[in-house]
């Protein structure tokens, strides 16, 4: 697939500050109508790389193109099919969400309508209170809103859900999930790994600037996820843990040995985010 028939296509994409390499040669492709997850922990070198996408921030190397054009170079109408939600976005305090909405309707020549827009994100209730007035998670509904009212091809979203509760998260996902229906194309970054595997088609894992691992979250659980974990407990009580290939073997050695019930038998498999643990070299910290 070559870099235009693809919404995002990047190659050996490089960012430092100062001594800080927050980019180390990133390859991603993203294809038209696909949600793709960017998962890593703090520091990984998402946001950079999202910003990049954006137009938002320079490059030191690598080839970016997005929607067929170079996002360092894009230009108005390029603009307007991208589609982005701020973390903070700096909409006056005093006006109504609709007036809002439809304020930001006017700097797109194809908006949405903004009625709709609003009810997309399930803010109809509060279409005519003011923004000072929202809940934290309505206010990231109308973040959403805005950067959809443009009627983007492509929507980038970084971290959209931090902050939010339980139903808000999933509410949020129901209109991720509504918006690829209609045809947009979606990268997102989360630290949350049951985030990319609820919404992503396909998920990149990103550790100190690099992608260490990218499929659907069962290819990368099936491929990195490999063997299982016995948990047993010895006669005098002592706790033991084997990470082995072949558990059925390690269980029937395990039954010889107790001849009978063996005390606190567990197998288990690894999660995905075991998986991402591993990867990302956080093993230890759980
Ligand atoms: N404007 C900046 N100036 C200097 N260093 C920066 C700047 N922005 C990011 N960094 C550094 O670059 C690295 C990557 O940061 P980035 O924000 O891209 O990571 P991230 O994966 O989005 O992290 P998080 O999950 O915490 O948002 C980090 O070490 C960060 O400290």
């Amino acid at each position: 697939m070559t870099s235009n028939e693809l919404a995002v296509a990047v190659r050996g994409l490089r960012k430092r500050y100062g001594d800080v390499t927050a980019v180390d040669g990133i390859d991603l492709g993203i294809e038209k109508g696909e949600v793709f997850g960017l998962l890593g922990p703090n520091g990984a070198g998402k946001s950079t790389t999202v910003e990049i996408l954006q137009g938002h921030r320079s490059r030191d190397a690598g080839e970016v193109t997005v929607l067929g054009s170079d996002p360092a170079t894009g230009t108005r109408a390029w603009r307007s099919r991208v589609g982005i939600v701020w973390q903070d976005e700096s909409a006056p305090a005093e006006l109504t969400v609709r007036e809002t909405v439809r304020h930001f309707a006017r700097y797109y020549p194809r908006p949405r309508d903004p009625g709709e827009v609003i009810s997309l994100v399930g803010l109809e209730a509060k279409a005519d209170s003011r923004i000072k007035s929202l809940s934290g998670g309505q206010r990231r509904r109308l973040d959403v809103a805005l950067g959809v009212i443009g009627g983007p091809e492509l929507l980038l979203l970084d971290e959209p859900t931090t902050g939010f509760d339980p139903a808000a998260r999933r509410q949020f996902w129901d209109l991720i999930r509504q918006l690829a229906a209609e045809g947009t194309t979606i990268l997102l970054t989360t630290h949350y790994l049951e985030e990319a595997e609820a919404l992503a088609d396909r998920l990149a894992v990103v550790a100190g600037g690099r992608i260490v691992a990218e499929g659907t979250s069962a290819a990368l659980r099936a491929r990195f996820g490999t063997g299982a974990t016995v948990e047993w407990t010895e006669h005098d009580g002592t706790a033991r843990t084997e990470r082995t290939e072949t558990p059925t073997r390690t269980v029937a050695g395990l039954m010889r040995r107790f001849d009978g019930e063996i005390p606190g038998l567990r197998v288990s498999r690894p999660t995905l985010e075991d998986v991402y643990l591993r990867l990302t070299g956080q093993e230890n910290t759980r």
